[in-house]
């Protein structure tokens, strides 16, 4: 039987719904700064998502676009200007950033207390004992998609396919906190199809189209497809043959209208918890 498709652009609506709810009751509108650098095309489009959904929800945001010549001082005084603002919760820097930045210094000059990416190293350490404020936007777009179709990780084997700081590790820690048993396969893993057949709950994060094909799925595992990749016709798709796979599979999430929605609302979940940390 053809598998479930996992409706992203549908559970995003619902959420944005609750979201806005909680925000008409807060003593004041939440307040997120977008820090966009350069003119690259898909975060432009990203960027631009991130702000309508905000306006729908009611959330205040500001959006600071610097040129592709920026200089890392340039980006580092505004995001420490951005830090000491009262208005502002939630501050993110979209992702990639011209190549004479330093991502890292950049990422870790956000004060964790605005940090609605969860990239900042504290953040992170926050999440690897349980004790987090924030959830990194795509792994915990994927966790609730499994919890709203009833795919519980408890007693599970999980397997991640890749291994980023932005989506494998933290996806595999998530997927751990809900007892899942977790296996993270990489570009230097020998033998992938025959890890990844042995698993219930398939991530695919690697960033290569048709990566994952029917042979290397197991009948009935629940496949997520967090890539976001271009074919030749410079249509958007994922790592996982949807066609074939989702005749083998019990759940599948599409790309689009999969994950990337519920990335993005995350990251609107983020900038409420922020908001009621900061008394709001
Ligand atoms: N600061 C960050 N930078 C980047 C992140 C991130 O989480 N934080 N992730 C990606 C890009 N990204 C969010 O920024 C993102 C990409 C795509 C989508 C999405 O909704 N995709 C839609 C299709 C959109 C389209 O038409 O192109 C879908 O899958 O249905 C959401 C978020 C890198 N940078």
């Amino acid at each position: 039987m053809a598998a479930t498709i996992i409706d992203g652009k549908a559970l995003a609506a619902k959420c944005k719904a609750r979201i806005k709810e909680e925000v008409e009751h807060l003593s004041k509108r939440p307040g997120l700064a977008v820090i966009i650098v350069g003119d690259n095309p898909a975060s432009r489009i990203y960027v631009n998502h991130k702000k309508k959904d905000c306006a729908e929800c009611g959330i205040y945001s500001e959006e600071y676009a610097l040129p592709e010549c920026a200089r890392q001082e340039e980006l580092l005084e505004l995001i420490d200007l951005l830090n000491g603002r009262e208005d502002i919760d939630g501050i993110l820097v979209q992702l990639p950033l011209p190549a004479q930045f330093d991502e890292k210094a950049v990422l870790n000059a956000i004060d964790p207390g605005k940090d609605v990416d969860c990239f900042h190293p504290y953040n992170v350490g926050q999440l690897m004992i349980g004790e987090h404020t924030f959830l990194p936007c795509t792994p915990a777009g994927v966790m609730a998609m499994l919890d709203e179709y009833g795919i519980d990780p408890a007693g599970k084997h999980a397997v991640v396919v890749g291994r980023s700081n932005i989506v494998g590790k933290p996806q595999a820690m998530l997927l751990l906190q809900r007892h899942a048993t977790v296996t993270i396969c990489h570009s230097r893993t020998p033998n992938l199809a025959e890890i990844t057949r042995q698993a219930d709950i398939l991530v695919a994060a690697v960033g290569k189209t048709g990566l994952i094909t029917a042979d290397m799925v197991n009948e009935g595992a629940a496949v997520i497809d967090v890539a976001m990749n271009r074919n030749e016709e410079g249509k958007l798709c994922g790592d996982v043959d949807f066609e074939a796979v989702k005749e083998k599979a019990s759940f599948i999430t599409p790309v689009p209208g999969g994950v990337g929605p519920m990335t993005r609302v995350m990251l609107l979940e983020n900038t409420l918890t922020a908001a009621k940390v900061h008394g709001k």
